[in-house]
């Protein structure tokens, strides 16, 4: 009989259910709110073309969301809305869609979920899950970065042909590093010589984690017929009909398959053994049902089995990887897997708490919002500290949210999507955005189903939800809620500076020009580029005041396609885009001493004055990418503020006699309608200005020092406001520049990446020699992707898995038994290579043509480092030709 798939898998599971005798439950405080107990906040991660998008099409379509499936190739999904998406087929922004599992019935009246779930899998009740699609492509790391943020688990899809590729693995050690829990799916599997069992094992040494193989490929008759899954958890047998919509599953049980399959029956008691096997050495629970269960493997329910792969799952480091198997593109596989999203991945109340800042102290958000002293706060005596957060201001906060992603919907407006991590977010709240420091309004509050936005009241912790209408909130901003706060009133004490950890931004390496059409153009090309950058932050705008010429600044070529073909296309700017060129960075060569400037003319014809003493110093030859916070640097004294800025400069202030801890002297030294934190912030944005173009070749500055020393007696006037301080400061600093060029002609600094390459053994050579010889490339390391991987800095936490301890079943296409460590004759092997980006422009065609085609390679910026001079001149000459 051909069964619906939730009362398919509901009928199975409980015919296993027994009362296990020791619970085990991770929730922090389960009655605490039903609705993030049963809530899932889950990313989609892969390389790129794994079948990301295909897979979330089935998973809206099954939970009923939409009535047909969409198709990547025919361009009808939901997630991949932009056009450009659906021109290239490929994901670019990740979507945050809404959707329940296992599907509600609409007709039966709202339940409350179990008060555990130690008795009943959690796939049970109907959960709520918020899915993010994040793209493959590595010119869209960033975006898959601000999306893993907001996530509490992970579906990794391999490409059962292709395996474990050089993008899943980096993504896969990116999510590791926010300690996702993450499970894998392996699509693809109808595909000819797709090879579960070698993919399985390449999880094993390339993700450094245990596979646990929850389910193996149904190969109809052993052959390449993929027509379902042994499903090792509930010991049984599911059948997908063919050329249907896929919701129609039959299930056998392990006895009716011995009659009809049983080389696939006795495969899926092995793949049993080894799973318990496995979950034994991993989770005491597991051995205890183990020995109540006479040693028998067969014995131990599906449900205890579940759990202990949940409780493996959510430990940190996860080195147990469960893995199931399908092919989106023919139905197969996807309602089960999210069954599985629903059953191992945690709730948002089994996350950790967001790391915090306030001011310079940093902590987990719930720790600095209970740091405050416990006794009871003065009511009417304010904060002496601004970086404090007192008991009263911490029960003032109503909610914290994080804006992780800013969209410019067509048909809505901007939508500003966002996770509420504390509090409850009502309908109406005045959000003061703890970044710009601004305060709006929040008129309305979305869940976005599949096409459908659909109102609720409030947003509660752990929820993710739209607020549309926003008109300054940008992706990453932190934007807190207190009930009863005017509009126009500031958050009390530290709460104004409360911000969850932002995301490093990694440094632009390609930029474009943007000219206008026409002046009257100018005004619409500037408001479309202000909706991009709000939209994505690793877009950079610099804009050269005296010429009047802009430059756009990305991750990739492809990534400032995109921005290019959205401006044009989707926003209709009337503007000349310029080539997309190498961001080069140049840097000064000789120290200035100390000048002073004094600006003294009208600004938007109104008296300005202001000066300012500016001094330069070259650092450090390399340099590595940072994270720019745009804080001050906690080491300061009273009378000096440090700023980081872009590529490796810095600006240091003295502020002699004003202190940045007591103001109130401030008014003997500056005029009254100054504030010293308003003057920072001024010569903090000159400076960077300053900086954006060089005088050598028009290039950002990158490692350099600005001294500033602010004399107020001398620099500050009864004219000087904010913009006077900031022009001063460019000036200075541009005249510095000039000075030290002058006297040392300044050098330029190529961005140099660290590019993971993998070829065939056939093709080894030939790449090698390309990347050593021909490309200036440093080849790092030479490794087999069949050899056990050995743990870098960033997974050394993590094990080294030796294939051949890995349970796998036979592959229908294999070659030999698909044992990864026998060396087969066409294996893989990873290239680890230092390469300047610019003999990496273009590489994918001339790699293919290396390899007949296989060879793929992921890359990301290592740093900046100066050229030699033969080089930087054919740089510089390359450039002028083109003038
Ligand atoms: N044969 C087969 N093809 C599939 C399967 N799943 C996806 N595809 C195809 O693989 C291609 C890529 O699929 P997508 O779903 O766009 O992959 P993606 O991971 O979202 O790709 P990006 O968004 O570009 O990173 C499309 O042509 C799909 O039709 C599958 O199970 N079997």
């Amino acid at each position: 009989m051909w069964l619906a798939w939730a009362c398919c898998a509901r009928r199975v599971i409980r015919q296993n259910v027994k009362a296990p005798r020791r619970l085990l439950s991770t929730q922090a405080s389960p009655q605490l709110d039903p609705l993030s107990k049963t809530t899932r906040n889950i990313g989609i991660i892969a390389h790129i073309d794994a079948g990301k998008t295909t897979t979330t099409e089935r998973m809206l379509y099954y939970s009923g969301y939409t009535r047909r499936i969409g198709d990547v190739d025919e361009g009808s999904t939901v997630t991949d809305f932009l056009p450009a998406e659906r021109a290239r087929g490929i994901t670019i922004q990740s979507a945050a869609i809404t959707f329940d599992w296992p599907p509600k019935n609409p007709q039966a009246s709202p339940t409350l979920p179990p008060a555990s779930f130690d008795t009943v899998p959690y796939s049970s009740f109907s959960h709520n899950i918020n899915l993010i699609d994040t793209p493959g492509h590595a010119d869209f790391t960033f975006e898959v970065l601000r999306s893993l943020r907001v996530l509490d688990g992970a579906v990794c899809i391999l490409d059962g042909v292709a395996g474990v590729e050089a993008q899943t693995e980096k993504v896969w050690t990116q999510a590791g590093q926010y300690h996702i829990p993450r499970i894998i799916f392996v699509n693809k599997l109808d595909r000819v010589g797709a090879a579960f069992s070698r993919t399985v094992k390449e999880i094993g040494v390339r993700l450094h984690g245990w596979p646990a193989v929850c389910q193996i490929p149904w190969w109809k008759g052993g052959n390449g017929d993929f027509v379902g899954v042994g499903d090792v958890v509930h010991l049984r047998g599911l059948l997908w009909q063919g050329s249907t919509d896929g919701s129609q599953i039959q299930p056998y049980t392990l006895e009716q398959l011995e009659t009809i399959d049983k080389t696939f029956a006795d495969e899926i008691k092995k793949a049993r053994i080894a799973l318990v096997e496995l979950l034994s050495e991993h989770d005491d629970v597991m051995v205890e049902h183990f020995l109540e269960h006479d040693e028998d493997h067969l014995a131990i329910t599906g449900l205890q089995i579940m759990q202990s792969l949940r409780r493996t799952v959510l430990q940190a480091p996860q080195s147990v990887i469960p893995v199931f198997a399908g092919a989106s593109f023919r139905n197969i596989g996807v309602q089960p897997l999210l069954d599985s999203v629903v059953d191992l991945l945690p709730s948002p109340l089994e996350r950790p708490d967001p790391e915090t800042s306030v001011g310079n102290q940093i902590g987990t958000l719930a720790n600095l919002l209970n740091a405050a002293p416990k006794a009871p706060a003065q009511p009417q005596k304010k904060s002496k500290d601004d970086n404090a957060i007192g008991p009263a201001e911490a029960r003032s906060l109503s909610a914290c949210a994080l804006a992780f992603k800013v969209v410019n919907d067509p048909k809505r407006g901007m939508l500003v999507y966002v996770r509420v991590y504390s509090g409850k977010l009502d309908r109406g709240a005045n959000l003061y955005n703890t970044n710009l420091h601004v305060a709006e309004r929040a008129p309305r509050i979305l869940k976005m189903y599949a096409n459908d936005a659909v109102e609720v009241d409030s947003l509660s912790s752990g929820q993710i939800g739209v607020i549309p209408g926003l008109k300054y909130a940008r992706t990453g901003d932190t934007l807190i809620w207190c009930k009863g706060l005017a509009l126009k009133a500031q958050p009390p004490g530290g709460l104004k500076s409360l911000q969850l950890k932002p995301i490093t931004v990694p440094p632009p390496v390609f930029f474009t020009s943007i000219e206008p059409h026409s002046l009257s153009e100018q005004k619409h090309v500037q408001e479309c580029l202000a909706i991009l950058l709000r939209e994505d932050p690793s877009l950079h705008l610099t804009v050269d005041e005296e010429s009047g010429q802009t430059h756009l600044a990305g991750m990739g070529d492809l990534h400032l396609e995109i921005a290019r073909d959205r401006l044009l296309n989707d926003y209709k700017a009337k503007a000349r885009i310029g080539k997309i060129e190498i961001g080069y960075r140049e840097t000064i060569t000789s120290s200035t001493t100390p000048n002073t400037y004094i600006l003294d003319k009208p600004i938007a014809s109104k008296p300005a004055k202001a000066g300012i003493t500016v001094a330069l110093t070259p650092t450090d030859d390399m340099m590595v990418p940072v994270s720019i916070s745009g804080e001050t640097l906690p080491e300061d004294g009273p009378f000096e503020t440090t700023y980081s800025l872009p590529d490796n400069c810095t600006v240091h202030i003295t502020h002699a006699n004003l202190s940045r801890h007591d103001s109130s002297g401030h008014k003997n030294h500056i005029p009254p309608h100054l504030s010293l934190p308003g003057i920072v912030a001024s010569i903090h944005s000159g400076a960077s200005a300053a900086l954006a173009r060089g005088p050598y070749n028009g290039y950002p500055v990158s490692n350099t020092r600005i001294e500033i020393n602010l004399d107020a007696a001398a620099h500050l006037f009864g004219e000087t406001t904010p913009t006077a301080i900031s022009m001063a400061t460019r000036t200075a600093v541009q005249n510095s520049l000039k000075e030290a060029n002058d006297a040392s002609p300044s050098v330029l600094m190529e961005p140099v990446m660290l590019a993971t390459i993998f070829v065939n053994e056939g093709s080894l050579g030939a790449v090698v020699q390309d990347i050593s010889s021909s490309r200036g490339g440093q080849v790092l390391s030479l490794d087999t992707s069949d050899a056990p991987v050995p743990t870098t800095s960033l997974t050394s936490e993590l094990p080294t898995v030796d294939p051949n301890q890995i349970y796998t079943p036979p592959d229908p296409f294999a070659s030999g038994t698909g044992d990864v460590g026998s060396g087969l004759g066409d294996s893989q092997r990873q290239i680890v290579a230092r390469v300047p980006l610019k003999e990496m422009v273009g590489y994918l065609n001339q790699l293919r043509a290396l390899t007949g085609g296989r060879g793929t390679f992921v890359m990301s910026v290592d740093g900046f480092e100066r050229m030699a001079a033969q080089r930087q001149k054919e740089v510089v000459d390359s450039m002028r030709e083109f003038v």
